[in-house]
Formats: structure tokens, C-alpha cells, sequence
């Protein structure tokens, strides 16, 4: 499989493709405008997600809501085009158009923490407008439309459900040892998407107090998958391991700090006794193997173990502050306050909804490789072979 995603945050549009899913994917454009409205939820969430729409179209890859083995290609249309179709136009613009525009003057105080200085030393821009544009984690909703068709196969073809959480934000967190959540649904309907509600009310209560300290906030996200069959990745080279190609997907989301799986660094605190999951026999029909804790996070060795994928991943605090860090004014030199741009105060509860998109891309690239197959019928039915020829699972 490959994907790619190109637009500006105030861009006319995003656009994204994805290439090498099957047949047979039955995915509609209500079904990614789902997902998109999901992305632009979460206490925290700064002015323009309550009035960016998220305008859905399906270019390509589709025929009445099934996928035809083609790229499916998606534009997501910005609604605030029309406010910066000047400003971002994608032709030359007549200056006399530009000229006395606000929105077009230079931003020359670049924001610690986010991508403006680097980026304007990197393609040689005297203006970080350029490169926040494209750094900006609106492109993140083209990836959750792509995410939403790798979910759809996961599903359809081998039973995979990928769903996350909000473990911590800031310094309220989620005590140790609760189980694990299976309802996406119901964390959906919390507004941190935490699944226990006492630590969801301190969340709310950090994100309102950093609100009124003019700050913003980071966290920990919580991404699972259930049903994974063992054997997803492989030992056989380093980027070919599982753990290792999420890793590099999970990473590659604006703001991601630190990737984990299972206990990860718990773990490496432990003796080796108690540091791995033991398998035992299970009685019965099915399965008949499992293991008797969940340490490792569902990956061995660089490959699923067919108990469920467990991976947590960092957030730094938004870096556009209301009360500005210092840096410095490039056409000066001297010493100044970052810009003030209009900033989410925190976006954890967003940022799990692109992990599981991200996860939902890697998880399909590896099912189909392991399993193959033009459509989800021929892949299904691969996956359902291999199952049954295991010698043990
Ligand atoms: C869902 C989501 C929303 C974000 N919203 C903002 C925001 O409103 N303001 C901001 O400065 N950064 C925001 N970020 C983070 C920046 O895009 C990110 O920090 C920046 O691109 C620099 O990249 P880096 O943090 O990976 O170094 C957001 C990230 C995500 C995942
Ligand atoms: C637009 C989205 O997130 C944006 C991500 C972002 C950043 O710097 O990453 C900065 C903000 O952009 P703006 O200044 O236009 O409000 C966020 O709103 C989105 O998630 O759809």
C-alpha cells in the first residue's frame, strides 16, 4: 500500500489517496465525514473546529460505496477558503490585491516548538506563513479519510476494530490497572475521550485551568486493536517489524514525542521473570493458546502475537501560546515575542483519533502482505486459511 496527502491549512482543500486496497471495501463518504467529525472533537479544541465542516468528496477508487481495487482518492474542501483565497492562492495573486491584507503580512516571529524557524531556514523563507501551512495538523483530516478506508478492510476482511483513548492530559491520569476499554462509542461520548469518568473530570478541569493561564496542554494517548491474527510484520529485517513501522506512522503525527509498546518502559525496570507475557493452554474450541498477562502490547519479535495491540503514544503541549514564548523577529535580529496565532489549547482527544487512523493504514498494509488478495473476499478467505493451518493459536 501507499498513501499521500497533499493542501494547505488554509488551503482550498486536502486532498489524499491511498493505493493497493482490494475490491470489495464497502466505505462511503458519510463513513469518512464520521470519522472527520470525530477528529474535530475534544474539550480543548480551539475556535475553528467548531466551524470547519470538513466538506467530504470521493474523487476516485469507488462505486456506489465499494471500493474497486483502484486508488480511492478524497478532497476534504476547507471552509475558511474562501477568507484566505488571496492570501493562499495556489496562482499568482495582482499584489495590489494582497496589499494592506493582514492576513498576508509576514509572520516573522517563528513559535519555539513549532516548525516555523526550522522550516524557514530549511526552504529559505523570510515569512513562517509558508511552512505552517503545511506543518499545521490540519492535514491530519487527510489522513483520517484514508485511515477510514484501512479501517473498513480491517474490519470487513479480518475482524480488526482499532479504537483509543485519552490516558493523561497534563498531569491528570488515568490510574493503573483499570481494564482495558472495548466501546468506542462510549468514549466518543466523553469529551476528553477518557474512558474512566473521574480522571475525565480532572482533564476537563487541567484543560479549563491552563485555558485561563493563557497555556495549552499535551497528554498520553492510548491506541488498541483487537483481533489482530499473529503473525502481522516480521523478525526478518528491521523495517519489516511491526513495532517499527507504527512507530515511524505514529511518530510522524504533528506533535507525537515518544512511542510505546505494551509496559515499554516499565518494562525495561523489570526483571526478565516478571518483564514477559507467558503463554498458556486454553481448554475448548478456537483459540488454544493465550497469554497470561499483557506486557509486550501484542507484538513479538516485530510481529503481531494475536492477543491485542496495545500502543501509547506522547503528545507535547500545543506550542501556540496566547501568552507568547520568546524567540526572535528575523528581519531584526533582536529579541522578541512569537506570534500570536489562534491555537487549540489542547488536541490529545483529536490526535487518538489520528493514531487510530495512522494504526488502521499500517495494520491493512501488513494484512494484506501476510494475506494477499484482489478483493476482501480472496483476502478474507487467505486469512481464514492461515488461521486454520496454524499448528498452534
Ligand atoms: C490534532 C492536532 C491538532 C493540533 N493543533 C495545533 C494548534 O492548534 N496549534 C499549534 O500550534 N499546534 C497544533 N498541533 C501541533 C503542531 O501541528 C505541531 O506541534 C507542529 O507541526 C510542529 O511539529 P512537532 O510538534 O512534531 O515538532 C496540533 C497537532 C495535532 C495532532
Ligand atoms: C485546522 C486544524 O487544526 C489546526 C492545527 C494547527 C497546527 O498548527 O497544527 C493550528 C490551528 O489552525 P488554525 O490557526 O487555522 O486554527 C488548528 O486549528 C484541524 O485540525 O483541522
Amino acid at each position: 500500500m501507499r498513501w499521500l496527502t497533499a493542501g494547505e491549512s488554509h488551503g482550498p482543500a486536502l486532498v489524499a489517496t491511498v493505493e493497493g486496497l482490494p475490491a470489495g471495501i464497502r466505505v462511503t463518504s458519510d463513513d469518512i465525514a464520521a470519522e472527520l467529525a470525530r477528529r474535530r472533537l475534544g474539550h480543548g479544541r480551539g475556535a475553528r473546529m467548531s466551524f470547519e465542516r470538513d466538506v467530504v468528496e470521493l474523487l476516485g477508487g469507488l462505486r456506489h460505496g465499494v471500493s474497486l481495487g483502484g486508488p480511492i482518492s478524497v478532497v476534504i474542501r476547507n471552509s475558511e477558503w474562501p477568507k484566505w483565497e488571496r492570501v493562499m492562492s495556489p496562482d499568482p495573486v495582482d499584489p495590489a490585491a494582497l496589499a494592506g491584507l493582514g492576513r498576508n503580512a509576514p509572520l516573522t516571529r517563528p513559535r519555539p516548538g513549532h516548525a516555523d524557524l526550522a522550516g524557514m531556514q530549511k526552504y529559505g523563507f523570510d515569512d513562517a506563513r509558508p511552512v505552517l501551512e503545511r506543518a499545521s495538523a490540519r492535514e491530519t483530516a487527510a489522513r483520517v479519510a484514508l485511515g477510514t478506508a484501512a479501517k473498513a478492510l480491517l474490519r470487513q476482511a479480518y475482524g480488526i476494530e482499532i479504537l483509543s483513548h485519552v490516558v493523561a492530559i497534563g498531569a491528570a491520569e488515568v490510574p493503573p490497572g483499570l481494564p482495558v476499554p472495548t466501546s468506542l462509542a462510549a468514549i466518543d461520548a466523553d469529551p476528553v475521550r477518557c474512558a474512566d469518568q473521574a480522571t475525565s473530570e480532572r482533564m476537563v478541569a487541567e484543560i479549563d485551568a491552563a485555558h485561563a493561564d493563557s497555556d495549552t496542554l499535551g497528554g498520553i494517548v492510548e491506541v488498541l486493536a483487537y483481533g489482530c491474527p499473529p503473525g502481522l510484520g516480521s523478525y526478518v529485517h528491521g523495517d519489516r517489524r511491526l513495532d517499527a513501522r507504527l512507530a515511524g506512522e505514529l511518530m510522524g503525527i504533528q506533535a507525537i514525542k515518544g512511542v510505546e509498546f505494551g509496559d515499554g518502559f516499565t518494562t525495561a525496570r523489570r526483571r526478565g521473570s516478571v518483564a514477559h507475557d507467558e503463554i498458556e493452554p486454553v481448554g475448548g474450541v478456537g483459540r488454544r493458546v493465550r497469554r497470561a498477562t499483557d506486557r509486550a502490547g501484542g507484538v513479538e519479535g516485530g510481529m503481531t502475537t494475536g492477543e491485542p495491540l496495545r500502543v501509547r503514544v506522547a503528545m507535547k503541549p500545543i506550542s501556540s501560546l496566547t501568552r507568547p514564548l520568546s524567540t526572535v523577529d528575523v528581519t531584526t535580529g533582536e529579541a522578541a515575542v512569537a506570534i500570536n496565532q489562534r491555537s487549540d489549547v489542547c488536541a490529545v482527544p483529536a490526535a487518538g483519533v489520528v493514531t487510530e487512523a495512522m494504526v488502521a493504514l499500517v495494520l491493512a498494509d501488513a494484512a494484506l502482505e501476510k494475506f494477499g488478495g484482489d478483493s476482501v473476499e480472496e483476502t478474507r478467505r487467505n486469512c481464514e486459511g492461515y488461521l486454520k493451518s496454524l499448528v498452534i493459536h
